[in-house]
């Protein structure tokens, strides 16, 4: 027997799904092309292409706001619109934070009923559909954060600054965080309003209003291309045929 709908829930299935803000702003210094990293090709398309390609995919997002480098903010715009993928262009901040501070204020305005939003690295352009559908679905199902994790492989060392090691945390607790992170529109507003300036994921900000975090599998190809090195793997999983 179907259950009937519950009528206390205000969400509509529109606003269930996500506004997704990409965080396309960086520099890739570490990658070091001299290019932003977002506009780097693998296999001849940007990164930034393949990761909005990605979201629009999985069917599950509804609108897409991207912060690309100020100087870049057409350049950007054209590209998507090349490729006939449909996106909002905003100018990026100094910081990753502040890029997706900006991106937000946009969203806000343009998705007012929103419900869910999405907060994606550019450089996690190869995460698999069932990753971001899984994230989408545990806020629409009341979680106010949600990020995606993988377990620790490598034994980790807490070390002072001379690098001289402090302590071995248990791995078994650990988990390397990806994105795309979820959140409930207004729990991430309030973060962005009350938490401190910066944080190296967006569910960090949220943590420190104090609002419980919850986590789902995440993929190796959530992988975020830093190195050049993770460029190669990238360019080797398009290759192959592997990717998602
Ligand atoms: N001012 C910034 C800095 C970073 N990002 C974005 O945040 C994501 C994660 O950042 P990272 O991978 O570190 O990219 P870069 O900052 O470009 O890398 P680097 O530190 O090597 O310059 C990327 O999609 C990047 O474009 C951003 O939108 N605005
Ligand atoms: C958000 C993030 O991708 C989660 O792992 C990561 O923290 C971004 O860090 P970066 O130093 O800005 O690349």
């Amino acid at each position: 027997m179907t259950p009937a709908p519950d009528s206390s829930d205000p969400t509509t299935p529109e606003q269930a799904r996500a506004v997704a803000i990409v965080p396309a702003a960086g520099r890739g210094e570490r990658l070091g092309f001299g290019v932003p990293k977002a506009l780097v090709p693998v296999r001849g398309t940007a990164l930034l292409t393949h990761a909005v390609r990605g979201l629009l995919d999985a069917g599950c997002v509804r609108h897409v706001v991207v912060a690309a480098p100020p100087t870049e903010v057409e350049s950007t715009a054209a590209l998507l619109r090349a490729e006939g993928i449909p996106a909002d262009v905003v100018a990026g901040g100094a910081d990753r934070t502040e890029s997706v501070r900006l991106a937000l204020r946009h969203a806000t305005k343009v998705i007012p009923d929103a419900r869910v939003v999405l907060v994606h690295d550019a450089a996690r352009c190869f995460t698999p559909a069932h990753v971001i559908r899984a994230v989408v679905a545990a806020v629409a199902a009341g979680a106010p954060a949600v990020i995606p994790v993988l377990p620790v492989a490598d034994t980790v060392k807490q070390v002072d600054f001379d690098g001289t090691v402090l302590a071995t945390p248990d791995r078994a607790a650990l988990r390397v965080v990806q994105t795309p992170q979820g959140f409930d529109l207004a729990t991430l507003t309030r973060a962005y309003a009350e938490a401190g300036d910066s944080a190296t994921d967006d569910a960090g900000l949220v943590e420190e209003i104090g609002v419980p975090v919850a986590t789902v599998p995440g993929h190796a190809y959530a992988m975020k291309i830093t190195t050049p090195f993770d460029l190669a793997i990238a360019e080797f999983v398009l290759s192959a045929g592997v990717a998602p």
